[in-house]
């Protein structure tokens, strides 16, 4: 039986261990919390790929419609749509040409809020979206309506008016109602035009499941979220802020440097 001074020695190594062992643990904390940022930017850096090789020219069209079907399945980490709901959005597409879906791809990847979706989420908003023509002297958006829906711009010119003063010129490719769809609030400014063609992106929260088409594609709302959730707190308040005193924030000068979670509130 040992003495006391060896039960205290034989303590004092199993404390170092145990020590050592900590230490070992935060090293490999530590290198995996890099490779879990490596992982993220790896996984952007393949989806701004992805979205660049299928933006670019008519060829990749032309590469048979199994590689475009293989590459609609794909969904971007961490954010999943669950694959049986895409596989279901695609079938139910409202056709489109390959000239409009590149269109449209073109203007998520240009948008703030929209750039960050991952390739395959915006194919599957995209197959979502259906097209509409304005007549002359219509109002796409008024201000202070509800923002129900967003739109991409495909042909014609629309202004963007607050008090019935022109603050900027929508072009062809461009995003627009998308702040208050993604701010859950009403429209800061009013859009008109004369003779334009849109595509049109519905704010799935807004309608009830009623509508199968609707029920079917519902998961597409947490895409709308995970928009959001690619702006920093900071960053976003500020945004909220301005938007909400109608301030124009469009084009803003900050950059996005960061990436948290928001309140489940927002
Ligand atoms: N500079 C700008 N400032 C604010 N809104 C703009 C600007 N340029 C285009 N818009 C669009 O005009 C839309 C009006 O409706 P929303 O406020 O929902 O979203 C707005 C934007 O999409």
């Amino acid at each position: 039986m040992g003495t006391l001074r060896d039960l205290q020695f034989a303590l004092q190594l199993k404390i170092e261990e145990l020590r050592q062992r900590d230490t070992l643990i935060d090293e490999l904390e530590l290198e995996l919390d890099t490779k879990d940022e490596l992982i993220r930017r790896l996984q952007e850096e393949l989806d701004r790929y992805r979205a660049t090789v299928s933006v670019s020219g008519s060829s990749a069209a032309s590469a048979g419609t199994n590689q475009r079907t293989k590459r609609k399945t794909v969904i971007s980490e961490p954010f999943t749509l669950d694959p049986v709901t895409l596989a279901m959005v695609s079938q139910r597409s409202c056709d489109k040409s390959q000239e409009s879906q590149r269109l449209i791809q073109a203007a998520f990847l240009k948008n703030d809020l929209l750039k960050n979706l991952g390739v395959g989420e915006i194919r599957a908003i995209i197959s979502c979206m259906y097209s509409t023509s304005i007549n002359q002297g219509c109002y796409v958006i008024q201000e202070g309506t509800n923002g129900a829906q967003a739109y991409v711009l495909e042909e014609g010119r629309l202004d963007v008016k607050k008090d019935r003063l022109t603050l900027v010129t929508i072009e062809p490719g461009d995003v627009f109602g998308e702040l208050a769809l993604l701010y859950n609030c009403t429209h800061n400014y009013s859009v008109s035009g004369i003779k334009v063609l849109c595509f049109v992106f519905v704010d799935l929260r807004q309608h009830n499941a009623s509508n199968s088409f609707l029920r079917d594609v519902g998961n597409l709302k947490h895409l709308l979220l995970k928009c959001i959730t690619h702006l920093s707190y900071t960053l976003f308040s500020s945004l909220h802020h301005l938007y909400n005193s109608g301030v124009i924030i469009r084009d803003n000068p900050w950059k996005i440097t960061s990436v948290l979670e928001f309140p489940s509130s927002i």
